[in-house]
């Protein structure tokens, strides 16, 4: 059973790896993914000054999933690209790098002093990140998603990715398309970020269970499968000639079966790898393994994308 992928040039042993956010805020963290069975890493998506984050509690994990109001703590974009500029491309995993700049300008500043160093590492834009005061998220102001993809295909002249939110209504999928569709060095797209805004409730104590945003988080999880699955297969649809990253509610062979059924090129782990720790990657990938032997597929091109419908 072989599940290795190849995109964007590179060669993945396994298609799981880390989702942004989850076990690659410090060098620690990225050296345990690096170490790991994972076929990539990526890091925490980074500012341009470091962050501590917001107070905590700020993750709180229930049966069905998680919930997180992190508030972007990272060591600032630099922490990251000395990693980057160390790291031993040949012999190691491919090297993803989140980039959630705090404004327009400071995403700018981030992905020119990466392009500078023409380093091997793919950048992946979190279009989660913050936008004007009052303003929704890039990812939900596609004018202003469009604008920041404009200003960064000025200069950066090789291929990169989005972090995408969950989309709900069909004209959404349509009108994100249209705007993904008008750069070709933009690749791939990572669908889904967190489901934003949930609260979760803590009964006994009568109380939110994080304390940033009066307990409104980011949800992650079984809670958002078959939201992620639906962003997969729809944006698969819709950009042709580009790759879908899956991420959310993988917690087992049979979701990372699922995300590259609905036609995803590699999948990510978020709220099993932070409640698991690296052994997800091994315990997964022998689930999709075994799942794949029992439907006689040997490869994941096999079945990628071969979702039926009735
Ligand atoms: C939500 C933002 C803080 C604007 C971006 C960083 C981020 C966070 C975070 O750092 O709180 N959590 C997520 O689940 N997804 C994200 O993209």
């Amino acid at each position: 059973i072989d599940l290795s992928v190849s995109w964007l040039g590179l060669e993945m042993k396994s298609p799981l790896y880390n989702a942004s956010g989850v076990m690659c805020r410090s060098v620690e963290d990225l050296e345990a993914m690096r170490a790991s069975s994972a076929g990539a890493l990526i890091t925490k998506s980074c500012t341009l000054e470091p962050r501590e984050g917001n107070p905590e509690p700020r993750y709180f994990a229930t049966k069905l999933g998680t919930i997180n109001s992190m508030g972007l703590p990272n060591y600032g974009y630099q922490y990251y690209l000395d990693y980057a500029q160390n790291y031993d491309y040949a012999n190691n995993k491919p090297l993803f790098i989140s980039i959630s700049g705090m404004t327009l300008a400071d995403n700018l500043a981030i992905i020119k002093a990466f392009h500078e160093r023409e380093l091997p590492c793919i950048l992946e834009v979190n279009l989660s990140c913050p936008n004007l005061p009052g303003k929704p998220q890039l990812g939900y102001d596609l004018p202003a998603a469009q604008n920041a993809l404009e200003k960064i295909c000025e200069f950066y002249d090789r291929p990169f990715g989005v972090k995408l939110p969950p989309y709900f209504d069909v004209s959404h999928f349509d009108q994100a398309a249209e705007v993904f569709n008008r750069f070709d060095l933009l690749k791939y797209v990572t669908c889904i970020n967190s489901v934003g805004n949930g609260l979760v409730i803590d009964v006994d104590a009568e109380s939110v269970v994080i304390k940033p945003k009066d307990g409104l988080g980011g949800i992650g999880g079984d809670y958002v499968l078959p939201t992620s699955l639906a962003n997969v297969r729809e944006f698969v649809r819709r950009l042709p000639g580009k790759q879908v990253v899956g991420c959310g509610g993988v917690k087992s062979g049979a979701e990372a079966f699922m995300h590259i059924l609905a036609g995803a090129i590699t999948v990510q782990v978020g709220s099993c790898l932070y409640e698991e720790g690296v052994g997800a990657f091994d315990r997964i990938a022998q689930e999709l393994k075994d799942l794949m032997a029992a439907k006689g597929y040997s490869k994941l091109d096999d079945f990628r994308g071969k979702l039926k419908t009735l």
